[in-house]
């Protein structure tokens, strides 16, 4: 059934499992050829303390299995229907049209939503979980089974290099990753990928074919027009360019689609960002921040614009947080705390705290991603997708959460 190379997969799973002394909670265990393990851990979602344990002592211990180079972890509700082998070397075939694998995610956000006592909300932001636009009410885009945008209240914060390393690193878990650079003033994805210059091909189905880079599929308005010659970007014609990008290219195709197509908005709560919300079918936002304190407003007002637009914004991400010197202290240049609280005062979770770091920067000058590497450089992102990866899932089988405040 397996050639040489699928034997000895299945000999590392088969290692990973008895490593692990075979417990009920570890549903399958594979190993691709690069030596990636992935565990699929059954655990109550009551427990989310306890999951955490089991996550962590199940990565140590595969971890140590040799040949085994890096391990992803899927947490688990519910155990598949007909998951029969406790060890596979590829993945569990999903439905046609579904997200692969699993039925139901953990939900390691707090639920209902808990704010600061004192904390004030916006009227909109007392609206996340009462959305007024119908989940469902944009048609999805053949080929893409989910999208998540990226944005952040100001420019120059980060969020082009967390939305390229998160695609990274979401890729790195096996899932099929586009994206898309919708930051038409200042497209910045190309250099990020090494992908200056790439020309997207024609299909013959006169669909625009998106470039490949680091396993992602990606297209930006960078590739399509030249980069100096200077251009007014208006609403209209900023919209044309996104949706074509979007409609019209080969992203999946309806029976092999995209997992997640994530895409790094314009900065701010303008006119583009507004109709990105309202018109496209988006399953997610994530907002990227710094840990200064003067953006409270800005990000407040967007994530308003998300929740008047019915789209649920899964949390913050404060990136730059701190600096760490070799002898590991950390030095917290632009404050400390900024994100969290700004998490906290919109109830919603803070999913990482991305540090200041020299290979981050270089990166992205370079064209390749820090998160492509498993250094502890990478650390980050790969733990920021798994909480994505987890808060997808489970934005697709729970009502949004309730917001309460507390005496
Ligand atoms: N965690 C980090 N460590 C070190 N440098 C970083 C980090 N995050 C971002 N940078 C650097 O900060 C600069 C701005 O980052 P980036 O382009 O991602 O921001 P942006 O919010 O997308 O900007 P814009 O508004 O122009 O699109 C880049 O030079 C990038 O390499």
């Amino acid at each position: 059934m397996f050639g040489s190379k699928g034997k000895t997969r299945q000999k590392q799973a088969d290692a990973v499992m008895k490593a692990l002394g075979s417990p009920d909670w570890l549903e399958s265990v594979s190993v691709d050829e690069s030596g990636r393990a992935v565990l699929v851990i059954v655990a109550d979602p009551a427990d989310t303390a306890g999951a955490e344990a089991l996550r962590m002592e199940a990565e140590g211990k595969a971890g140590l299995v040799p040949g085994v180079e890096s391990v992803t972890t899927v947490l688990t509700a519910e155990r598949q229907q007909g998951a029969a082998p406790r060890t596979h070397t590829h993945a569990p075939a999903a439905p046609k049209g579904q997200p692969k694998g699993r039925s139901e995610l953990l939900n390691l956000t707090p639920s209902p939503r808990r704010v600061q006592k004192g904390a004030r909300l916006s009227d909109e932001a007392m609206q996340q979980g009462a959305p007024q636009r119908q989940q469902g009410s944009v048609a999805k885009i053949p080929g893409i089974s989910r999208i998540l945008v990226v944005a952040s209240a100001k420019g120059g914060v980060g969020k082009s290099t967390v939305s390229v390393n998160l695609a990274a690193a979401l890729a790195k878990t096996g899932m099929k990753v586009g994206l898309l650079d919708a930051d038409v003033y200042g497209p910045s994805i190309p250099t990020m990928l090494g992908t200056q210059g790439a020309e997207p091909k024609g299909s013959k189905n006169k669909k625009l074919v998106p470039v490949e880079a680091h396993g992602l599929k990606t297209l930006s308005i960078g590739y399509l027009s030249d980069p100096d010659a200077p251009m007014i970007w208006r609403g209209p014609i900023v919209m044309s360019a996104i949706t074509q990008m979007l409609n019209d290219a080969e992203w999946g195709t309806p029976e092999d689609p995209l997992d997640v197509l994530v895409i790094d908005t314009p900065p701010g709560t303008g006119d583009a960002q507004l109709t990105i919300a309202q018109k496209v079918p988006v399953t997610a936002a994530l907002i990227v921040t710094t840990p200064q304190e003067v953006a409270l407003a800005d990000v407040r007002r967007g994530a308003a614009m998300f929740t008047k637009t019915a789209v649920p914004v899964i949390g913050l991400v404060e990136t730059m947080s701190y600096f760490q010197d070799p002898a590991g202290n950390k030095h917290y240049l632009m404050g400390h705390g900024g994100g969290q609280r700004m998490a906290d005062a919109l109830g919603l979770p803070l999913l990482a705290e991305v540090p200041m770091l020299q290979a981050i920067r270089e990166g992205g000058d370079k064209g390749v991603p820090a998160a492509i590497g498993d250094e502890e450089t990478a650390q980050a992102f790969h733990e920021l997708a798994r909480k994505v990866a987890i808060g997808l899932d489970t934005l697709e089988t729970k009502a949004p959460p309730e917001i309460v405040f507390e005496d």
